[in-house]
């Protein structure tokens, strides 16, 4: 195992990302290999580790001025163990190989959590939408398509949003699709619901990471009726996951973007809700605009000399990261445990460093790692493409049940794996295990290819 880490760091040293992720799901699945000697003779951990295949491209646009750019984009196709690729697409500055690994590897195990055939990608670019016109934005998705479309297909690797593509590029994205292919066919999903879409797609994300705390929260017989929550970002996860903790009688008290966060003691009410929604989807502004319109509410600028976020820093019962990778340290994560959180739910993808996960363990939180929490975006693309090859479209309650059972599903494994390997209550080692188990054992049956 360890030579395995090692080996992966000295290969690509500066994919810090993805070693934490491998170090993560290697520390869990330990004891399957100690149960399951053939995994090592087969050598599963380097192959689960490798990617399948990694595409690289340049990607030239023009922007509204006739000024040439080049991006990077990248799509790498992690395991087709148990279905075809399947994962979003990310759109930001911060974009590298190693992030995109590192969300492949992800989920790999998440989609095989989810029930359905799904094996795992990612993919993206080091584009930033952030201030960009809708035409310039139209130019870049086009140019990234025309080279992706040659890799991708409806059976073979189906992308999706991540931050920073949302119903706007991958409109974008599947009409260049078309053009180039002459062919109408599911090769994405969220997509809009007048042209293949499905309903719930763009609230799955959020609705299913406070689906599985509910379902934490019963183990212990509470339901989140009154409990009070802090929420990072502001964009498609948060909003949905703001509703629906509107829905089950929760109070959101934050909201965050790059540049801070809000806090609203009153709560995040349905009206102050649609304000954000327009502010971040329509105007595409920046949170503290909240705190000019809702006068009770504070405005806290990001500060980069603090050691920590005070967004994570108030007395609050659940706590729920749905901006991105590592946005909770061990700081963070200390003050999370000492103001009386008792439950985190991660929409993001790996929202928090291994000291901070460590410390929600060893406190006994009910502590729901991504991969298993915000698995129901990519369970209701899942369903976007069913309904695609069918060509039909199920009602809104219909997958909403559907998500809800996703959601149930995902939680009994994790507990039903744990428990089997002697580690109840941890969601972490339980979500990694049985994501694992089921992804090796396909690749096993499939012989050395
Ligand atoms: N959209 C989806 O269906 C899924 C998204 N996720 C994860 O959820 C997280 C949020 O994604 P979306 O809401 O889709 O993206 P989005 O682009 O709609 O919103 C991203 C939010 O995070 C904030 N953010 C991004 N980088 C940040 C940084 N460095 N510091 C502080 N805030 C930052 C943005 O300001 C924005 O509010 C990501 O980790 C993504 O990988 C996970 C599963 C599915
Ligand atoms: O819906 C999808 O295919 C992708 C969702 C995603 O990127 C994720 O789960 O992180």
């Amino acid at each position: 195992m360890n030579d395995i880490i090692s080996l992966i760091k000295s290969k690509d040293p500066e994919q810090r990302e993805f070693h934490q992720a491998v170090e993560e799901v290697m520390a869990s699945v330990q004891p399957v290999l100690e149960r399951n000697p053939e995994y090592r003779q087969q050598a599963v951990l380097a192959r689960v580790t490798e990617p399948e295949r990694v595409i690289m491209f340049r990607v030239p646009w023009m922007d509204d001025d006739g000024q040439v750019h080049v991006n990077r984009g990248f799509r790498v196709e992690m395991n087709s163990a148990i279905g075809p690729y399947k994962g979003g697409l990310r759109f930001h500055p911060s974009v590298n190989i190693g992030i995109i690994k590192f969300l492949a590897f992800e989920q790999v195990f998440k989609n095989s959590l989810t029930t359905l055939a799904m094996g795992g990608g990612k993919g993206g670019s080091d584009f930033n939408p952030k201030g960009k016109s809708d035409a310039e934005v139209m130019r870049f998705c086009q140019a990234f398509m025309a080279e992706l479309f040659r890799h991708i297909g409806p059976n073979t690797d189906i992308p999706a949003g991540d931050i920073g593509v949302g119903a706007r590029e991958i409109g974008f994205l599947f009409g260049m699709y078309k053009k180039l292919r002459n062919e109408f066919t599911g090769v994405l999903t969220g997509k809009s619901l007048n042209w293949g879409g499905s309903l719930i797609r763009p609230e799955a994300t959020g609705y299913g990471t406070v689906y599985f705390a509910a379902e934490m929260l019963a183990t212990r017989g509470e339901t989140l009726e009154g409990k009070t929550c802090l929420v990072s970002g502001s964009g498609n996860v948060a909003q949905f996951l703001t509703e629906k903790v509107l829905d089950l009688g929760g109070k959101v008290l934050t909201l965050s973007d790059s540049s801070g966060y809000i806090y609203d003691e009153e709560g995040i009410d349905r009206e102050k809700l649609a304000f954000v929604q327009h502010l971040k989807n329509i105007r595409r502004g920046r949170i503290g605009e909240y705190a000019e319109t809702y006068r009770n509410a504070v405005y806290t600028p990001l500060d980069p000399l603090l050691d920590h976020n005070p967004l994570w820093n108030h007395t609050a019962d659940c706590a729920f990261p749905c901006a991105t990778q590592n946005e909770i340290n061990e700081v963070d994560g200390k003050n999370l445990v000492n103001n009386g959180v008792q439950l985190i739910s991660e929409g993001a993808n790996m929202p928090s460093v291994p000291a901070a996960a460590d410390l929600f363990v060893e406190h006994r939180l009910l502590y729901a790692p991504g991969k298993a929490a915000n698995a129901g975006g990519v369970a209701v693309s899942g369903l976007e493409m069913a309904q695609n090859s069918m060509r039909l479209s199920w009602p809104r309650g219909e997958v909403d049940d559907r998500l809800k059972q996703i959601m149930h599903s995902i939680h009994k494994t994790c507990v039903d794996a744990g428990e089997s390997y002697g580690v109840q209550g941890n969601y972490v080692a339980g979500a990694n295990i049985a994501g694992f188990v089921k992804v090796v054992n396909a690749m096993l049956d499939q012989g050395l290819v």
